[in-house]
């Protein structure tokens, strides 16, 4: 991945509506590589609703979003067919994207090996998280939009995602994730809603 000096994402006056509620409106950040982004807020503050936002999945009521960047987008949903087993799903996704990275590799990085032959309907939680996490390394993306990362993993998994991560910054890339507990996290700047 190159590294660029140009942000990755920027958004102004973001604002939206549920119902007859504004959940937050007037909310900006600029997102520059090697920079982590963390939202915090109260359950039904909108962190969610904002990261998909930026992920251009949820239109917003106003404001502008810049988002000159590729970008991979792991929600609360890790989007895992019952059928589909760790390796079947990134194969589809590699084929998906033209990737031409290792399945094996990257399984054995997320610690999938065991569980690479699993259908999904009978992957623990975590291993499933794991398996969502382990399309971000199938393609160099600079931007990454996280919800909740740590959910559902263990100390191993935490660690795990955490070198993940400190790759992902060290090389140009950037992260916004919305969370409760950004503990170990290496948060450059955070938006509260
Ligand atoms: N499509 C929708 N239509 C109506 N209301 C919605 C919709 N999506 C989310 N909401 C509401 O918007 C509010 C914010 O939800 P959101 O999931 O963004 O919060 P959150 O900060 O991520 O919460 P949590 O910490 O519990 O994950 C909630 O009250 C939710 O019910």
């Amino acid at each position: 991945m190159t590294v660029s000096t140009a942000p990755l994402l920027s958004a102004s006056g973001l604002a939206i509506l549920r119902g007859e509620r504004v959940l937050f409106r007037g909310i900006g950040l600029t997102l520059q590589p090697g920079e982590a982004i963390v939202l915090r807020g109260a359950n039904g503050a909108g962190k969610t609703t904002l990261l998909r936002m930026l992920a251009g999945l949820t239109r917003p009521e106003a404001g502008e979003i810049a988002r000159p960047a590729a970008h991979h987008w792991i929600g609360h949903k890790e989007g895992i067919k019952p059928q589909e087993t760790p390796r079947i799903h990134l194969a589809l996704w590699a084929k998906a994207w033209g990737s031409s990275a290792s399945i094996a590799d990257i399984l054995d990085q997320l610690a999938l090996t065991r569980a690479a032959d699993v259908p999904g309907r009978y992957l623990s939680a975590g291993q499933r998280r794991r398996t969502a996490f382990a399309r971000l390394l199938l393609e160099a993306r600079p931007l990454w939009l996280l919800d909740e990362p740590y959910t559902a993993l263990d100390a191993a998994g935490k660690t795990m995602l955490d070198q993940v991560i400190s790759g992902h910054l060290r090389t140009g890339g950037a992260i916004i994730a919305s969370m409760h507990d950004a503990a170990g996290f290496p948060v450059t700047a955070e938006v509260t809603l």
